[in-house]
């Protein structure tokens, strides 16, 4: 199948590149020259592991290709993908416009031939329709040119109300010249399609071919058809022991869109739940870890998402939450626990700052040095990381603050740092350290010489702030060891 792919970033390039491991012919496009450019070069923009190899096989067999132009891109493709990014605004609603000059842009180029346009951002409840109006406003400017107007190119958009009033607005019937007769109305033939992305920074190449479900949201069957066969190569892959088939989900449009923000919605508040459970457990003696291990075996609770520490960054998780709150707010309603969510989050990050001000009493002076700076390991994605607010805190109240992360020390990352020292490795960051804070589990912290580290530190303190390192150990190498929720 011919696919193209708007916007290469973490979901669009991911995306790409496993429908061109799959078979499929991808073309990505993408408006930053630079990024493309680099593509070409088979140079990635992001750090995901695994992916620079697919990427290579990609480039290499011909399948995937990368372009500026998105009419060359979308000119012989099927599907359209629109992958390009919803950061939040101040007031928590997303910002579309990315996904508005897109949808525009698609609907230009649209010509005869019936394509499906996927939604892959992750955008509110509602937007299909509206994508949809977007497109076929876009295509109305191009009928302008295309169609030959007695009227100066004045095109009608030949509409009437949703007889029935489920798609809650007007429907688009085609496109007119002002003046010619109703059989010279031409209407672009595509669907809008809902298929929210579901794949974790770190792991989203494992993520990609082994999905829990595929949700498709649309009520056209041919759209649906489509991407079934597009997606059939891993549909008919076996998932994980059980053996199951990958669950294929379809919905209407406006469910698959609230799919996203509730599935975000309910893993962040997991986390923020067992945050909340951990600062409890603090003050009465119990320890996080093992509730959570015991809550965990539960079926019905799972031990995933319960890892307490500094709580929830990244990209999703904040802005997710803060729009469906949002839109909660548009419709009158206060979404009451999702706040909540967010306030605990919040708060965590304060927590630690409070555990540093026990320890060391006055920060003013103090040099903290970070274990990691990526909200994630694995990713080189500092969006909205936790060290960030860190960083910030300890800045304002007069300490030194140094870091180093397997992936950001070795590149060019700075924004956000300014108030930072990146070291290029642990010894140096360890050096004169009041305290080492281990702010994102990354893999080669659990082996690193905590002795020798300490023996380099002012005093030797260390905050597991990811409760992933083994206490007992680090005792015996010399450190005084506090964590989160024991
Ligand atoms: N990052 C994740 O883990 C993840 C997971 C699931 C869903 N999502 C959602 O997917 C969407 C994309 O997220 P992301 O993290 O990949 O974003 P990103 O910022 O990494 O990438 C977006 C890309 O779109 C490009 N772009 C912007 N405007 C364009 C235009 N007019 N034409 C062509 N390209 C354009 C940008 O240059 C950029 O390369 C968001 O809605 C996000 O919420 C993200
Ligand atoms: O037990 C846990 C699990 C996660 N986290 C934190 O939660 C955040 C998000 O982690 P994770 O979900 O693994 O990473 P993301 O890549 O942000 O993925 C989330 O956001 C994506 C974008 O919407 C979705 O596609 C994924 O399904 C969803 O897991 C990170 O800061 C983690 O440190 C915890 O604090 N404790």
């Amino acid at each position: 199948m011919r696919v193209a792919v708007i916007g290469t970033g973490y979901v669009g390039l991911v995306t790409g590149a496993c429908l061109a491991h799959l078979g499929h012919h991808v073309i990505c496009v993408d408006n930053n020259p630079a990024k493309i450019e680099g593509l070409q070069r088979g140079r990635l923009p992001i750090y995901e592991p695994g992916l620079e190899d697919l990427v290579r096989e990609g480039s290499a067999s011909g399948l995937l290709q990368f372009t500026t132009d998105l009419r060359t891109g979308i000119q012989n493709s099927q599907v359209v993908f629109i992958a390009v990014g919803t950061p939040a605004l101040p007031s928590g609603d997303p910002d579309l416009r990315y996904v508005e000059a897109v949808a525009r842009e698609i609907g230009q180029q649209l010509d005869e031939q019936y394509r499906v346009i996927v939604n892959k951002s992750t955008v509110p409840i509602g937007s299909g329709d509206w994508v949809r109006m977007i497109i076929l406003d876009g295509a109305a400017e191009t009928a302008k040119q295309r169609l030959s107007s007695p009227e100066e190119g004045k095109v009608e958009v030949l509409s009437e109300r949703d007889p029935d009033g489920e798609l809650g607005g007007v429907v688009t019937q085609g496109l007119r010249p002002a003046s010619a007769s109703s059989e010279s109305c031409w209407m672009p033939q595509f669907d809008v399609v809902s298929n929210p992305e579901f794949l974790r920074e770190g792991s989203a190449i494992h993520d990609t071919f082994n999905p829990d479900r595929i949700v498709v949201g649309s009520e056209s069957p041919r759209a649906i058809q489509i991407m079934r066969e597009l997606y059939e190569p891993i549909l008919s892959r076996q998932k994980g022991l059980s053996g199951d088939p990958v669950p294929w989900v379809v919905t209407d449009l406006a469910s698959a869109e609230m799919i996203k923000y509730a599935a975000n919605a309910f893993l962040a508040t997991k986390i923020s739940f067992i945050n909340e459970i951990a600062n409890i457990c603090e003050r009465t003696g119990a320890d996080v870890t093992q509730v959570a291990d015991g809550i965990g075996l539960d079926k019905r609770i799972g031990r995933a998402f319960l890892n307490a520490g500094l709580g929830w960054g990244g990209s999703c998780f904040p802005k997710d939450v803060a729009a469906l709150i949002q839109t909660a707010a548009d419709y009158g309603y206060e979404a009451r626990l999702l706040r909540a969510t967010v306030e605990v989050n919040q708060q965590q990050r304060q927590r630690l700052v409070e555990k540093l001000q026990q320890a060391l009493k006055v920060l003013k002076g103090k040099t903290i040095g970070l274990l990691g700076l990526t909200f994630k390991p694995n990713t080189d994605d500092m969006r909205d990381a936790p060290s960030l607010s860190l960083i910030e805190h300890l800045h304002k109240l007069g300490a030194k603050v140094k870091a180093y992360d397997p992936i950001v020390s070795g590149s060019g990352i700075r924004e956000g740092l300014a108030h930072v020292v990146v070291e290029t490795d642990v010894l140096r960051l360890a050096q004169d350290c009041d305290a080492l804070v281990l702010v994102t589990e990354w893999q080669e912290f659990q082996s690193l010489d905590y002795s020798h580290l300490a023996g380099l530190m002012r005093r030797p303190l260390l905050i597991d702030a990811r409760n992933c390192l083994d206490r007992q150990a680090l005792r015996q190498a010399g450190m005084t060891v506090l964590g989160i929720g024991w």
